[in-house]
């Protein structure tokens, strides 16, 4: 006899993944690795970046869980956020429209933002960035900041800025991000490097002008997907850091599925970022 897995498929700007709502449903389920990579799988599952789980929480009004294509369990995700937003809204998982969600990353709050009764965007206070070695994690003095620090990948030399938004991510400054090479540096960083023993999202990062930004992901455990939410707040931050943008103003980023607005608030020190979050079907997954 097949178990009948409940399932939403949604996304932010492409990154799409398998959302279950564990507070609605019972299921039995087998380990959750595992299980994100057979839904992932495009051939035999129902093909995404990964699966999400929304769980009940003892701290925030809802819990999220996020597992990448290859079954590693991430701390965070900014796309994941909005669309578990919306979910949670649209599903009277919460009551307002101004909510908290916990993930293994922090505590984060969401609002979404209604148009003729649709979740139209959805702005997630990101909270603060962190920058120091010790939080991303990155090799060296864990007290010190790795601003444009010297990098050698295949015989080039780079600079990285390491942010972490919850998770970790590498940001590459680059002239043309059509000519970056982000099939081959990604996964140099992605899964195991010497600097990044965790691994680290891999993001590349052109600039436009001081509010606007394109940039390109390689990300960890599940390699180039169309957007990274958290990997759009770490660009920000990074061309911030590097003096390319500035705090309390409105900066762009684009990305291959989208844009995403991100605001360094001086004043809270969070970061907030705000873009739209799509469901594309609902269905039964037979285990
Ligand atoms: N796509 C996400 C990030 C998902 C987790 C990431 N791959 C990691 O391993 O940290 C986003 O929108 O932030």
């Amino acid at each position: 006899m097949n178990h009948c897995i409940p399932f939403t498929k949604m996304h932010g700007l492409g990154n799409n993944y398998i959302y279950l709502d564990m507070i609605t449903n019972t299921y039995t389920l087998p380990p959750y690795p595992q299980f994100a990579q057979r839904l992932a799988d495009q051939s035999r599952g129902i093909g995404s970046d990964g699966m999400i789980l929304l769980l009940p929480s003892e701290t925030a009004d809802i819990q999220m869980r996020i597992f990448n294509k290859d079954g590693s369990e991430a701390k965070n995700c900014g796309n994941g956020l909005r669309c578990v937003a919306k979910y949670a809204f649209d599903n009277q998982l919460v009551s307002a429209a101004r909510f908290t969600i916990e993930t293994l990353g922090g505590l984060v709050e969401a609002e979404v933002i209604v148009d003729e009764n649709e979740v139209s965007e959805v702005t997630v206070d990101m909270g603060e960035p962190r920058l120091l070695r010790g939080q991303i994690p990155m090799q060296g003095n864990p007290t010190e900041q790795a601003i444009q620090a010297p990098i050698q990948l295949k015989g080039t030399d780079y600079q990285v800025t390491a942010v972490s938004m919850g998770n970790p991510h590498a940001i590459f400054f680059v002239e043309d991000i059509q000519e970056t090479p982000i099939h081959t540096l990604g996964p140099l960083l992605a899964d195991g490097h010497e600097l990044f023993p965790e691994g680290a999202n891999v993001g590349f990062v052109e600039s436009i002008n001081e509010q606007s930004f394109a940039y390109r992901v390689w990300e960890r455990g599940s390699g180039i997907t169309q957007a990274c939410g958290t990997g759009a707040c770490a660009a920000a931050v990074a061309a911030i850091v590097t003096e390319r943008g500035s705090k309390d103003v409105p900066i762009t980023i684009h990305l291959a599925g989208g844009d995403l607005t991100i605001v360094w608030e001086s004043k809270t020190n969070h970061i907030l970022m705000t873009g739209p979050a799509v469901t594309i079907c609902t269905g039964t997954f037979y285990l």
